[in-house]
């Protein structure tokens, strides 16, 4: 299930991250690349050590603790520290695959990726190209949002970034571990819980069928999620 959160990063909090960024210094994006993607990977990107990438990833997490959609959609259990990319003149990232498993260098972090991210950073409006284009059940889907907006789709999905050839795209990317590790399992308790709260705000969190519903929602989550 692909899924567009909206507003992760309001204005102010993406002067702030762009602030932190486009004041750092970027390296070649293969320095973090397995050898397949190497080949595929044309951009640049913020070292993962550096202390910009941190400051901003950590704007980046605040965000996304603070949005709904992205907790019910996502059911977080670890996330990967945000990474920062950007391409220009041409660069592009052809099809792969993101590894299963994310290791943190030089320490003990590490994550199944079940979910990839990508934050936009730059208006659409000022770069040509720079869609991410995500092959999944029902066809590539084509993707390029607003700054600000982000995308979260399976981690076992192929995807490509097609060329840049106006402009520059920045965005951050990462992945996560979900509490629950299949996609059809997470869609399933995120139209539930979509569905219980507009019922609730219809007849109002206290109202018997939605309490009933609310336990069926908790319910599901015990026997599936790991936490
Ligand atoms: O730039 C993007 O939107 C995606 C980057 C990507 O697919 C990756 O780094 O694995
Ligand atoms: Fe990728």
């Amino acid at each position: 299930m692909l899924i567009a959160i909206p507003d992760v990063l309001d204005a102010a909090a993406l002067a702030r991250v762009r602030a932190v960024i486009d004041g750092a210094e970027w390296v070649d994006g293969n320095v973090t690349s397995g050898p397949q993607s190497a080949l595929a990977k044309r951009n640049h990107q913020l070292p993962e050590d550096s202390a910009a990438a941190r400051e901003a990833g950590g704007l980046i997490l605040d965000a996304l603790g603070r949005s709904p959609l992205f907790v019910a959609a996502a059911l977080p259990l670890k996330v990967f520290p945000p990474l920062f990319n950007r391409y220009q003149g041409g660069e592009d990232f052809g099809l792969h695959v993101d590894n299963a498993i994310r290791i943190k260098r030089g320490t003990d972090f590490r994550i199944r990726s079940d979910l990839s991210a990508t934050l936009f950073l730059d208006d659409p409006t000022t770069y040509d190209g720079g869609e991410l284009v995500i092959e999944d059940q029902f066809g590539p889907q084509v993707v390029k949002l607003p700054a600000g907006h982000m995308i979260l789709y399976p981690a076992s999905s192929l995807h490509r970034v097609t060329p840049v050839t106006r402009g520059t795209r920045t965005a951050s990317f990462f992945w996560l571990q979900s509490m629950i590790r299949d996609d059809g399992e997470r869609r399933t308790l995120f139209e539930l819980d979509r569905a219980v709260q507009a019922v609730a705000a219809d007849r109002g969190q206290g109202d018997s069928t939605v309490v009933q519903l609310t336990g069926v929602y908790h319910n599901l989550l015990r026997r599936w999620a790991d936490a």
